[in-house]
């Protein structure tokens, strides 16, 4: 899985990869060279060891240089994948379904961009450069000492072949224990997350003891996982020491068998000791401090992995065609829904609304009414029979045309933290100012907005914390205003104001209808009243229809709904 994605984020960078990796040899190779000359020099004697001396130090700065440009580059090429990844992961984000954000949870999504790819960068960059150099010139220091003596290097390499399955076992069972702390530092951020955004409730209710307290415990088991991880690591990059200075003095106990036995001349020896030596020392750097490395950015890719292969659920069929206007009815037709396979949420719903009408759809809670409003989006789809607009199965039409017929005001409206103008603006960047005052005055804002020392260029803070919520509200309908949408879908937007402020959002929206079709979810009936058809859900099946006077005298669930609403 890590070579497919190295595969995918390297092809474009392969060449600037070669000479990055060329150029980083610089050192090693440099290192073969001095062994070299030692050897000559015991060999041949101190007469040439001037010489070499003088060889040496006009080739040092040469190496060195060469091996800086090399790590330039590699860095480099560390951030640009990085962020290449980042970028893949974002959008591939903003395509999950609904369902996805159901069960993620954020913190993990976060640890993501930060945790995950911090891992991943250093390793699809200079580590894996340097790592493919070292490889290299790993096998020229082989040859080198095979070169030197055959039989001597064979023998030489025999331990490390006993040790490679013990270390292919350690570091399977070093994968496992750093998954296992990162998903605990995963759950330990959601924590932090979750403290932060329920911060007014925790003081509310007095809660910070017990949060705390909660907290403390994720830090535990963090704390637990995150030593035995370093703890195998810390084992592990011992046992390679180990095994290094082992190697060493195995070399030298079987080069002095040779020596004495003349099969090699001292100097020759004194080579091929350098030269293992560094061969060890660059094994021990590559299995040490690469592998761990690697170990990481494996674990960071296979959790990153997870989002980039989630199944987009919702996709466009391959016959979908665009709906390029809306001008008759959406009609539900027989249609039953569960999220999953184990139960229904809807059952057998038809019904129909007209182009301009303005329909509520009312209900207790859990009646189903943001069900509804899911499938009208096209966010999950129904399990049985159908949605049609303007006679097209939702499903067959492409997910971008059929949203673009839609303009949305959501329960929580979710502002940026820019001017009014540009959050107006969020879904038509490229509107005008006159087609933003437009939308402003239709959602009754712009008065408003204009009042303000700094008008349309107003910051509205984070969250849009520093208007009221009513305020924000009718900034929310403005946005929806501002593309023209021919349907307007508003998912309980009175739920959170004051009464005075919901029934001036209530006459806004009732102006709307005629000019767009307007469809509201509310459990509040009384925002209900001017609809042109309220549809009455219990317990996901549609009991009743009509308008608030018709179901008034008629409905029996509509008229309990509402005189226990009187009575509050
Ligand atoms: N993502 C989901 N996965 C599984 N079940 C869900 C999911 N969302 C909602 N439900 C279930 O579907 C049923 C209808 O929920 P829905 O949110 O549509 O009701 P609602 O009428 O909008 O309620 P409320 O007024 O409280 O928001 C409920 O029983 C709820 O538990």
């Amino acid at each position: 899985m890590f070579f497919k994605y190295v595969w995918i984020y390297w092809s474009p960078y392969v060449v600037i990869a070669i000479i990055s990796a060329i150029c980083m040899m610089g050192m090693p190779a440099y290192q073969i060279i001095a062994a070299q000359k030692l050897g000559i020099a015991i060999d041949q004697g101190g007469s040439v060891l001037v010489s070499s001396a003088i060889q040496l130090a006009s080739l040092l700065p040469l190496a060195f240089g060469s091996y800086l440009l090399g790590s330039r580059l590699s860095a480099r090429l560390s951030s640009r994948i990085a962020n290449d990844i980042r970028y893949d992961l974002f959008v591939k984000l903003q395509t999950l379904s609904q369902s996805f954000y159901k069960q993620a949870r954020s913190g993990d999504l976060l640890t993501h961009f930060s945790v995950d790819i911090y891992q991943i960068e250093p390793i699809l960059g200079q580590e894996m450069i340097r790592s493919v150099g070292e490889m290299v010139m790993t096998l020229v220091n082989f040859g080198m000492m095979i070169h030197i003596s055959g039989s001597l290097a064979v023998i030489s390499a025999i331990p490390m072949v006993v040790m490679l399955p013990i270390t292919l076992y350690m570091m399977n069972y070093l994968t496992e224990r750093g998954l296992e702390a990162i998903n605990q530092n995963a759950l330990m951020t959601d924590a932090v997350n979750e403290g932060i955004r329920a911060q007014p409730t925790i003081t509310g209710y007095g809660l910070q003891a017990l949060f705390a307290s909660y907290f403390s415990n994720e830090l535990r088991k963090l704390e637990d996982k995150k030593t035995e991880a370093v703890f195998s690591f810390l084992l592990f990059t011992y046992s390679v020491k180990f095994s290094a200075y082992l190697l060493d003095v195995w070399v030298m106990g079987i080069g002095g068998i040779y020596v004495l036995s003349n099969n090699i001349s001292l100097g020759a020896w004194i080579t091929f000791f350098t030269i293992s030596h560094s061969m060890y020392d660059l094994l021990g750097q590559l299995v040490n401090t690469r592998i761990g490395r690697w170990l990481g950015a494996t674990i960071g890719m296979q959790r990153i992995d997870k989002i980039l292969t989630y199944p987009t659920k919702i996709v466009d069929a391959v016959d979908a065609h665009a709906l390029t206007s809306f001008e008759k009815k959406i009609c539900f037709e027989n249609l039953s829904f569960g999220y999953d396979n184990a139960q229904h949420q809807l059952h057998e719903i038809d019904l129909c609304i007209k182009a301009g009408q303005f329909v509520a759809f009312v209900g207790s809670s859990g009646a189903g009414k943001s069900t509804i409003f899911n499938l009208l989006m096209r966010f999950y789809d129904v399990s049985d029979g159908r949605i049609t607009i303007d006679d097209h199965d939702l499903r067959h039409l492409t997910q971008k045309s059929l949203r673009s017929q839609m303009g949305v005001v959501l329960q929580e409206t979710f502002l940026f933290h820019t001017t009014i103008m540009n959050n107006i603006r969020i879904a038509k960047p490229e509107a005008t100012e006159e087609e933003v005052f437009a939308a402003a005055q239709a959602a009754e804002i712009h008065d408003f907005i204009l009042s303000l020392p700094e008008g349309y260029q107003t910051m509205v803070g984070e969250g849009g914390g520093r208007l009221s919520g009513g305020q924000r509200q009718r900034i929310a309908i403005a946005q929806a205003l501002l593309c023209r949408p021919p349907i307007l879908l508003l998912d309980e937007p009175t739920s959170s104001l004051s009464a005075e402020m919901a029934d001036a959002i209530n006459q806004t929206i009732a102006s709307l209808a005629g000019k767009h079709t307007v469809i509201m979810i509310t459990h509040q009936l009384k925002a209900a009243t001017q609809a042109d058809c309220i549809f009455v859900l219990d317990q996901g099946r549609l009991v009743e229809q009509g308008t608030h006077e018709e179901l008034l005298t008629n409905g029996k669930h509509y008229r309990y709904l509402w005189d226990i609403q009187q009575a509050q």
